[in-house]
Formats: C-alpha cells, structure tokens, sequence
C-alpha cells in the first residue's frame, strides 16, 4: 500500500490479503465520478497479487450510458483518467432491455481475475437494486461482496423484503453502507467519545445537534427526491448513523458496535403524528418544481429539522433531545455534531474535516468490506429501524400535519429552521 502521509494514532486502516476486482454499478453516475472513483483508485493502485505476473487489482464501471472502455476512462479528466487507465479500467454498457445479458458479460469478466476478491458497489438509485441483485447471484463468482449505498428503500416495509431477499442471497457478504462512517471527521469524533476524558463529556451532554447543510441544489436528482425527499436522502442514513456512533455504548470490541448502535437507535422514540407536528418543519426551496426534470406539484422537502427526545429512563442520556436538521440550497456547507454540556456551554465538531494520513471515505470503506470488518457498516438491525423512524415522520408529513415552507436558495441555516419547544 502506498502511505498518504502520517496516520494520526486514532486511525486503522483495515488490511486485506487480496487483490481486488471493483465492479460499480451506476459507473457513470455523479457519486462514482465524484467519490467512489477518487477513493478506491489509490487503494486499488496498491493492493497486488502475491503471484508473478498478475495484473493485480482492477476497477470495472458499468452503466446504461454506451460508451467503450477508452471513452469513460478520456471522460474522467487527467488525473482520474490516468489513475483508471493504470488500471486497466473497463466499462460496460449496461442494456436496461437485457440486463440479464449485461451481469452476465460483468460476472465473465471478472472470472478472468479470478484469484481476486470481487466487490460489487451499487451506487444507482434503490429501484434498480432488486434486478443487480438477481444478476450478481446468477452471475458472479459466489464469494461476491455487494454493497449498497443508500437507504435500501422509500419505506419499511419495502427495505424488510429487501434486505432480507439479500442477505438470502448474500449471507453476510451483503453490505449497508453509509459513507459518513468511512469520513475521518466521523471517526475521530467516535473514537475521542470513547476515551474516558471525552466519554465524561458525553455524560454530560443535554443537547446533541446533527447538521449537514449543503449549498448545492438537487439538480439532476429529481426523480430520487420526489420519491424520498431530502428527509430520506439523509436522515435514515447519515444523521441517524453519525448519531448512533457517537452516543451508543462502547466497548473494546469493535465487532459489538453494530448492535450497541441498533440499541442506541431502538432507544430513539418513534414519534407519533402529534409529536412529529410540534418537533418538525419542513420546506421547499423556491424554483425547486421549475428545475429540469422536476415534478412541478413536487412535495418533496429540501430543508428540515427534528426533534426527537431520549426518554427519562435513558442509561446515558435521559430526556436529551437530539436534533437533526439538513438543507439543500443552503448558505453555507456545513456537516458539523454540536453538543451543549450540563454547564451551558457548547461543542461542536466537524464531521468534514480533512485529516492527513487518512485514506479518502470510499477508499476507507472499500477496504474495510474487502476485510469483512462489518462495524464499518451498517446492519439489517439498524438499517431496519432506521426506516420505521423515518416512516412514522414521512407518514406524519404526508397526513399534512407540516406545512411544506418555501425559503429563498442561498439564504438558509437549516439549524435556524428547528421548531421551537412548547
Ligand atoms: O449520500 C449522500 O450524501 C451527499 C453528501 O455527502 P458528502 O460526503 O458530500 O457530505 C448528499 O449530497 C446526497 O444528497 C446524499 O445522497
């Protein structure tokens, strides 16, 4: 592996034995170009096979845009094009007509490596994930690991029959994953949480804040976001999930985290409509329904807060009311925890930071699925109740309970926009 700098104490890096064959699906898409691809790159450039001559780890993008192999790569700028192209990067046209064909030319290539860990990164919209899955099963070598990134569906029920329909499929190669658990700012956080100085802090806390404002608009992602809404965009992903792990109960064993966050997740009330009315607004940025592909009677949120309370019997944090808002258009970018103490006072800390030494989020992440180092990502248990707290707020919302408010793009705080108490 090539070392990017000094790694601070706090971090791990996970190690695996295997070469790597990355296949991702929606390679064409915004997240492969903008995130997925810079992270892995770097670390698929150092993982090699022990054996002589092998051309070591490789990168594959597939997606319904025809273009050949030499096309995406020229399509990916300088840097990228060239850290692909030492790759040997492929691409593959993916036939929404004959998708089944399509697996099946993915899964051949890949058996041409076949001393490689195959990993599967579907980075598409959750409507196309049912037909992937079925066409990874029938076609890919049967140690595959597929990740999905994204809430695995709109709604509870439909994310139960997915996730358990993988894991039949997948066992536990089938992986959750939510990226902010792969950010340096995420894991520096937990980690200082658990320590004995800052863990006494966490005791002390009487208010938690999750923020991740973005200046950036939806555009582009309109058919995604009348569907979920920026609320689930985010909030069963990642500000439930920073939320989780940062407060749930540590121990030394990483391999206890998934549960000790489901627990920390189960303890979080599933609102009723009431409470949903008095703890949460909603709003729209104006010119959201006039953008390309929009629904012009589009209900979706773009900006919201809410409020959900921990309950008096809580073993670490009674009555602590933890909140968390997001915005698209906002003023400023923004991905930051702030926590108020006993004595008034507040912390805050920066869930984006860039800390050196550190590999980039997905590169992180790629490794750690490679090494089945399942606390990095997020289980069915979790996931699971993730979407019912999520269900119960949307449903609340639909029942029109909360007015959906325009604000101006630009000129937004989304923490500014949290109900007040009554
Ligand atoms: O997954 C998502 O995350 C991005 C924000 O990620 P970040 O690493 O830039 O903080 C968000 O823009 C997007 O809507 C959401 O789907």
């Amino acid at each position: 592996m090539s070392h990017i700098g000094h790694a601070p104490l706090w971090y791990t890096r996970p190690t695996v034995d295997r070469p790597i064959t990355l296949v991702t699906i929606g390679g064409d898409g915004d997240n492969a170009r903008r995130n997925i691809g810079p992270g892995v790159r770097p670390v698929l450039a150092g993982l090699r096979s022990g054996r002589a001559m092998s051309p070591g780890s490789w990168e594959i993008a597939a997606d319904v845009k025809p273009m050949n192999s030499k096309q995406y790569v020229e399509s990916l700028g300088d840097e990228q094009g060239g850290a692909a192209s030492r790759l040997n990067a492929q691409y593959v046209t993916l036939d929404p007509n004959a998708l089944d064909g399509s697996y099946q030319e993915l899964g051949s290539l890949c058996t041409r490596r076949d001393e490689n860990q195959i990993v599967v990164w579907l980075s598409t919209a959750p409507e196309h994930y049912w037909d992937a899955l079925s066409g990874i099963h029938a076609h890919f070598p049967d140690d595959t690991i597929v990740i999905i990134e994204k809430p695995p569906a709109k709604d509870l029920t439909r994310a139960r029959r997915l996730v358990s329909h993988a894991r039949r499929l997948f066992g536990n190669r089938f992986l959750l994953l939510d990226h902010y658990w792969g950010k340096p700012g995420v894991i520096e956080l937990m980690v200082k949480l658990s320590g004995p100085f800052f863990g006494a802090t966490l005791q002390s806390v009487t208010e938690m804040h999750v923020i991740t404002d973005e200046k950036r608009l939806v555009t582009g992602r309109h058919r995604y976001f009348d569907g979920v809404g920026l609320f689930g965009d985010v909030f069963p992903s990642h500000l439930l999930n920073v939320a989780s792990a940062i407060a749930c109960e540590r121990s030394d064993d990483a391999t206890e985290l998934p549960a000790a966050r489901a627990l920390f997740l189960k303890s979080l009330p599933v609102p009723t409509l009431e409470e949903v009315a008095r703890n949460s607004r909603r709003g729209q940025y104006e010119g959201f329904r006039q953008e390309e592909g929009a629904d012009p009677r589009s209900e979706a949120d773009t900006v919201f807060a809410l409020r959900l309370t921990l309950p008096s019997d809580h073993p670490r944090l009674p009555d602590v009311p933890c909140i968390f808002s997001a915005g698209k258009g906002m003023q400023e970018n923004r991905g930051v925890v702030r926590l108020r103490l006993a004595d008034g006072q507040w912390v805050e800390h920066d869930l984006q930071k860039r800390v050196r030494g550190t590999l980039r989020t997905h590169g992180l992440l790629l490794l750690a699925a490679a090494a089945h180092r399942m606390e990095y990502f997020v289980s069915p248990d979790e996931a699971l109740r993730a979407m019912e707290l999520n269900d119960a707020v949307q449903h609340a919302w639909r029942s029109g309970c909360v007015p959906l408010e325009p604000y101006v793009p630009g000129r937004m705080i989304s923490s500014d926009f949290v109900p007040r108490r009554v």
